[in-house]
Parts: structure tokens; sequence; C-alpha cells
């Protein structure tokens, strides 16, 4: 019986937003998370020689083909690596809070690849494994480590993989605004690839971001939560400001989302070290001092519900679960 594996969640401070290369996921830049503990997924992967193709359940329900494409895209790696001809059995529990969109295809993909490694026997370095889950998922390729993580974006498949640059243990969390208009939203592969192919505004963004890249390198070695929260509020503002330009136009942001946004603007004006960013959703996650999480929250909910707030602390990287 192969053993459960699991990975938490990263949400970018730097993003990734565009791939030089659909087919391999390479990225038009490199990109930097935290890995947070309040959301992760257990997956186990069987590979059994009765099945008459790859079959997912996630919480418990049966996915169908739209949802397997990208498992078995990570299946089919493994199974020919490991010259493997058996098809397999990938049940997957997402641990994200009721609040609904934020099922994280990162922690699922990510604990996916560590799984189907842990079935085949392939015994994959922790690079491989983030090579590998990237083939899934772009940002699953982070969630491989805890802490803080940059995706190097390189060339190609071999040279494309995340690696740790610090373990986050120092005064820094995150608060989740889970809004409640949800509406329907591109996906973010969708709406990356309308954004590079459209957007006029895509080269201003781009030829930004090895500034802020080594801006927020600096100020994560100097645990500055100020200057870490300032650069990448303004990263995530930038990202969503080309996707204003595509054609046609589309935003992530609803009306609750601007409340949170100007909610935090409030908080930082009354000297709260708060910050924001977003992505391919309407949820807006505060970037704050962990010592402050308790006052923040409880100033939020003069304008959300309680449920819809939930607070996260720098989480772990994947890891296999003894039965
Ligand atoms: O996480 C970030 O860096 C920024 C985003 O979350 C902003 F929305 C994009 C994540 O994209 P992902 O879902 O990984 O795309 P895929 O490679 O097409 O599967």
């Amino acid at each position: 019986m192969s053993k459960w594996v699991r990975a938490h969640t990263n949400i970018a401070l730097i993003k990734y937003w565009g791939k030089e290369d659909e087919e391999f996921i390479i990225p038009k830049n490199n990109s930097l998370s935290l890995t947070l503990d309040a959301f992760y997924t257990d997956t186990r992967v069987t590979f059994d020689s009765s099945l008459k193709e790859d079959q997912l359940i996630l919480d418990g329900e049966e996915q169908d083909a739209s949802a397997l494409k990208k498992v078995s895209t990570i299946l089919d790696i493994v199974r020919n690596k490991a010259e493997l001809t058996d098809y397999a059995l990938v049940e997957s529990i997402n641990y994200v809070p009721t609040a609904a969109g934020l099922a994280s295809s990162a922690s699922g993909l990510a604990a996916l690849a560590g799984a189907a490694n842990e079935a085949s026997e392939l015994n994959l370095s922790a690079q491989e494994l983030s090579r590998l889950a990237r083939r899934g998922s772009g940002s699953a390729s982070r969630s491989i480590y805890g802490g803080f993580v940059e995706w190097e974006k390189g060339i190609n498949d071999e040279t494309s993989f995340a690696h740790p640059i610090d373990n986050a243990n120092w005064d820094i969390g995150m608060l989740f605004i889970i809004v409640k208009q949800a509406k329907k939203e591109v996906s973010s592969r969708d709406g990356m690839q309308r954004t590079v192919t459209t957007s006029p505004f895509y080269a201003g963004w781009l030829s930004t971001l090895d500034q802020d890249l080594t801006d927020m390198k600096l100020s994560i070695a100097e645990q500055n939560i100020d200057k870490v929260g300032a650069i990448a509020e303004r990263n995530a503002l930038k990202m969503h400001a080309t996707t204003l330009g595509a054609q046609p136009p589309f935003t992530y942001w609803t009306a609750d989302s601007m409340i949170a946004m100007d909610a935090v603007r409030k908080l930082r004006k009354e000297n709260y070290s708060v910050y924001f960013t977003m992505d391919a959703g309407p949820n807006v996650k505060v970037i704050c001092k962990q010592s402050e999480m308790d006052k923040i929250k409880k100033a939020l909910l003069a304008y959300f519900d309680e449920e819809q707030i939930i607070s996260a602390k720098p989480g772990p990287g994947i890891q296999v679960l003894e039965n």
C-alpha cells in the first residue's frame, strides 16, 4: 500500500503570470512565494493493473476527464520514467476551509507529484519533484518546499524548478479574506495566456520584475515586513493591471475585493504593517505580522464575517505521511 503525501499551498509575492512554453510550463519570469500552513492536500497514488484508465477521487468524488488531464500528465511522466504501464487510482483530499474558491491546484499537484514518486519508487530528488509538479501546474513547483521559495524560470524542462530561499521563521503571516460574490473566473492558465498574447501592458509588467525580485529577496533577508509587503502589493497590482488591457478585457476583482483592499489601506494608515496580494480570483490575501494578526482580524470584522477571514502562518514543504 503506497503512502499518503501532503503538500501545502503557496501564495506568490512576486507573481508568475505568463509562459514562455505552454507544453513544458516554462514561465516568462522568476516568481517567489510563501508556503502556508493553513491549506494543504493529502494524496495517495496506487498503480493497479486492473484499471482501464487513470482515476481521480477528489474529496470522495470521482472527477471527470478534464480534471484528470493535469493528473495524467504527471502520471504519464512517472510511468515513462519508471517503465510502468499500469493506470493509477489517485485519492486526494483538499484541506481547505469550507469557504469556497480556495481549492488550490498548487498543493494538489505538488502532493500528486510526491505521491506518484512514492508509488513508483522512483526516489526523485526535491528538484526533480519540483520539475514534475511544474508539469502539472507552474505554481505547484514551489509547494515542494516550505517558507519562502523562488521558482527559477530556466530555459527548458531541466532548468526550470523551484528552490527554498528562507525558512520564514520570523514575524510574518497571512490572513485570507474569502469574499462572497465569487463570480465565474477566468482560469489562471487562460488568464495569463490571454494577457500575454493580447495585453499592451504585458511588456511593461515584465520589464519591472527583475527589480521587484531583487528588492524582495533583499527585504526577506532583512526580515523587513513593510518592504516585503509593499513590494508584494505593488507587484500584484501591476499583474492585475495587465488583465484590463487584454482582449477581451477582464478582471478578477469584485466589489468585495475592492472593499478588502481599501480596508487594508485604512489599517495601514493606523500604522499596522498590512499589505495585500491577489491571484486569479476575487479573494484577498493580507500580508501581516503574526504578532498583529488577532488585532487585524478583529478590525476586518467591521467589513467581513468571522468565517470569511482565515489566518495562516508559514508552512512546511512536501511530507510523506507515515500511514
Ligand atoms: O501563483 C502565482 O505565481 C500567480 C498566480 O496564482 C496568479 F494568478 C498564477 C498561478 O498560475 P498556475 O495556476 O500555476 O498556472 P498553470 O501553470 O497554467 O497551471
